[in-house]
């Protein structure tokens, strides 16, 4: 699946450049922050790489082949969850891949306790609290061991200890052999998580660095406005 290559993607519907000529690489391991302000298309570039989104033209190449089937999985920002209880939110995500029931459970069962939600295994998952959702979209994800998991601002609208949880658990999905390309407009999470950055603006990516050169040295003046920007906001907390 990796290197992953994307090459001049476009997303144009009805002739709006969303992703205006996309070119990235990525190898196949650790954690890729895509960094942009409101409105670059970070979102569109991931639902385009989950294949929820078809680009209007340019190549996107898994490693020499096609996307695969299973093996990509995205996380959104407000997960939705199946009106049942949380271990079946889990152990569902496993029947694509025709692993029979009994087994199923198990993982999903295993998967909740690394999530620090097997208490509430039997609970409805329509009554957890955000920060719960995102565990439990997390395990949903984990618990099927994708080789690429794509996460849209996962923190987005979750307090310092659940953005905490949330972060030991996409360090440990990476530590299991998981690439992971995650959005987020905490830079501080970018400098906490990320091994790289990917930046966006206009629907195309500007710059594409290791997450401490980008903050120290970033080679282009948007980003460095962008840093500017955001960064008195962050020390200032
Ligand atoms: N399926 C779609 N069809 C057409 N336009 C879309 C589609 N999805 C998103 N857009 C538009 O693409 C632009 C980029 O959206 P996107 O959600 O990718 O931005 P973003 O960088 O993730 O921004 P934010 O940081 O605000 O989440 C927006 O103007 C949005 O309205």
């Amino acid at each position: 699946m990796f290197p992953l290559r994307l090459r001049d993607v476009r997303f144009q519907p009805n002739g709006r450049a969303i992703l205006d000529g996309v070119d990235l690489e990525l190898g196949g391991e650790g954690i890729t922050l895509v960094l942009g302000p409101n409105g670059a298309g970070k979102t569109v570039l991931l639902r385009t790489l989950c294949g929820l989104l078809e680009p209007s033209s340019g190549s996107i190449d898994w490693g020499g082949g096609g996307r695969p089937e299973l093996g990509v999985t995205m996380v959104f920002q407000h997960p939705m969850m199946l009106r049942a209880s949380v271990l079946e939110n889990v152990a569902l995500a496993l029947k694509p891949h025709g692993i029979a029931r009994r087994e199923r459970h198990q993982r999903a069962a295993k998967v909740l306790e690394r999530v620090g939600l097997a208490a509430r295994a039997g609970d409805s998952a329509r009554q957890l609290s955000g920060g719960e959702r995102q565990r439990l979209a997390l395990a949903r994800a984990w618990v099927t061991a994708p080789r690429l998991l794509l996460l849209d601002e996962p923190t987005a609208s979750l307090d310092p200890s659940a953005t905490a949880a949330v972060e030991r658990i996409v360090r440990e999905i990476r530590t299991d052999g998981t690439r992971i390309l995650m959005t987020t407009h905490n830079l501080g999470q970018a400098t906490r998580l990320g091994d790289d950055v990917v930046f966006m603006s206009a629907g195309r990516v500007r710059e594409h660095a290791p997450v401490q050169r980008f903050f120290a040295r970033p080679s282009s003046e948007e980003a460095r406005l962008f840093i500017q920007g955001e960064l008195p906001w962050r020390m200032n907390f």
